[in-house]
């Protein structure tokens, strides 16, 4: 093999209640990222597109060429990489932008190594590319861009992640304004104490909505997606993020929350008639604010990263 293309997801992290621990991937949008063998040693980002020009190419700057060289550290090769990045989703988003790049570079390199490592095994590389990019390791983006569906990420040391069941029916609906957050500041807005009584409702909710995914029971999912912990400090940064949370409760959406740092809005609907009716309504919230914004509609993607092209 000497040239190989992955795909990577967008993600939501958190979930509302499930600060760095809860995470799930969405359909069709995401990155691609082409790795070749070359003769000169060494991991080279050769080329970007769809960044705006705002991505680095130092490959140590990179989340792909983060995600790669921790990949290779544990291994015997000498060889040389080479990385081309097509960004499908915009930067800051809270889309889980950087971890797509680094999940879809990792999983191109692995098959062109003769994958050396088991996909999940690549989940610790892909969290240092997040240390680079966020200021933070957090794995709620990466685990569910690479492995699809609802993810828990019941430990980090050791890392014990867990899939989930992801119910039928169950669509997304993202709402994303012409902002930039950057994660790194998103992070450093949030409170350093969490009160006893906030620690016990945001454990309750997170017991709840996993409880719900496996039981599929939509009106538990609906009570659980209630965050007390980041929501409150992040959601000012949001402009139309209470107006959108009152408009989708008559239209039968379940809940919704801030998408990892933000400024984009997931909303969790019981079909896909709800799923477009609350983006018809985000739409309108954010006409009358005068902000553009872009609308997805999307069922929950359990596949995850995937190659997508081979060249011998
Ligand atoms: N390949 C990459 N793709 C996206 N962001 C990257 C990449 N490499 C480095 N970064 C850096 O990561 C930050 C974007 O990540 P982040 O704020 O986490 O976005 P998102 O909220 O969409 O996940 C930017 O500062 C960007 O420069
Ligand atoms: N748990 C993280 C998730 C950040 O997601 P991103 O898509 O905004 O990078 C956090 O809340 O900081």
């Amino acid at each position: 093999m000497q040239k190989v293309t992955a795909f990577a997801p967008a993600t939501v992290a958190n979930v509302s209640c499930g600060f760095d621990i809860l995470g799930f991937a969405v359909d069709d949008l995401g990155d691609k990222v082409t790795v070749s063998l070359s003769g000169n040693p060494g991991i080279r980002v050769t080329k970007i597109e769809g960044d705006k020009g705002k991505l680095p190419y130092e490959a140590d700057k990179n989340t792909c060429g983060v995600a790669i060289h921790a990949m290779l550290e544990q291994m015997d090769f000498e060889g040389g990489l080479e990385i081309e990045l097509y960004k499908g989703l915009p930067l800051g988003s809270g889309m889980g932008s950087s971890a797509a790049s680094a999940v879809a570079a990792l999983v191109a390199v692995n098959r062109l190594l003769g994958n050396p490592f088991e996909k999940k095994e690549l989940l610790p590389f892909a969290i240092e590319a997040e240390r680079i990019a966020c200021g933070a390791g957090h794995a709620d983006n990466v685990s569910p861009a690479l492995l699809g569906g609802f993810v828990l990420i019941r430990d980090y040391h050791p890392l014990d992640v867990i899939p989930l069941n992801v119910p039928r029916g169950l669509y997304c609906t993202l709402v994303h304004p012409h902002l930039v957050l950057n994660t790194s500041d998103s992070r450093s807005v949030l409170r350093r104490n969490v009160s006893l009584k906030d620690a016990t409702t945001q454990s309750g909710n997170i017991a709840g909505l996993v409880a719900g995914l496996f039981q599929e029971d939509m009106s538990l999912i609906s009570r659980s997606l209630n965050d007390v912990i980041a929501e409150p400090s992040r959601s000012v940064l949001i402009p139309g993020y209470d107006e959108v949370k009152e408009a989708i409760k008559a239209a039968g959406a379940l809940g919704c929350g801030i998408s990892g740092s933000g400024p984009t809005i997931f909303i969790l609907s019981p079909n896909e008639e709800i799923a477009w009716e609350v983006s018809r309504l985000s739409q309108q919230v954010f006409e009358k604010i005068g902000l553009p914004i872009d609308l997805y509609v999307s069922a929950i993607n359990t596949r995850g990263a995937y190659i997508i092209e081979e060249e011998q």
